[in-house]
């Protein structure tokens, strides 16, 4: 099951990048034994800053299709790690992959929010989208570590 994340933006080589390469590498080993992954980033970016509709059309492309669409939007559904693990073996065992969009400064144009199949929020604070990504990096690998049985999330 392939994951993508599809984001806008380019990330440089900062700590968010670390982590986040550092979270995937181990979501990619964990989750191999059990049918997760590998997830990969496909950042696309908004040269001409044509706004958000642009973006979205940028994001659209790059976006695998026949992929679960999920979008990550502080108006989304709150879930807990469990229940976001349950998803995602949900989506394994249905042979689907799945795309999660992170949305720019502006967010994600509404086109595209109405076609998601799921929306993800991590609160209703809003956050910076490096550090989306990043948190959606750990909650991959810690959906890894639920559906293995590990010690690593407690509750
Ligand atoms: C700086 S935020 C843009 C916020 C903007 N107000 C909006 O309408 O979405 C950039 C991106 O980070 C993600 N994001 C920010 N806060 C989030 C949250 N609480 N839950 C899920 N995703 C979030 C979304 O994908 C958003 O498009």
């Amino acid at each position: 099951m392939k994951v993508t994340i599809c984001a806008v933006g380019r990330l440089r080589k900062s700590p968010e990048l670390e982590l986040i390469s550092d979270y995937l590498e181990r979501f990619r080993k964990a989750g191999r034994a059990f049918g997760l992954g590998p997830a990969s980033v496909i950042e696309v970016e908004d040269k001409k800053n044509l706004g958000m509709e642009a973006e979205a059309a940028l994001l659209d492309r790059a976006i695998p299709a026949g992929s679960v669409l999920v979008t990550l939007d502080e108006r989304g559904d709150v879930v807990s790690s469990p229940e976001f693990a349950e998803r995602l073996a949900g989506w394994r065992d249905q042979a689907r992959d799945v795309s999660f969009v992170i949305g720019g400064a502006d967010g994600i144009a509404p086109s595209l929010r109405a076609r998601a199949d799921w929306s993800l929020s991590f609160g209703r604070m809003v956050w910076p989208h490096m550090l989306v990504r990043v948190m959606l990096a750990e909650q991959l690998y810690r959906a890894g570590q639920i559906v293995a049985g590990t010690p690593y999330h407690r509750v």
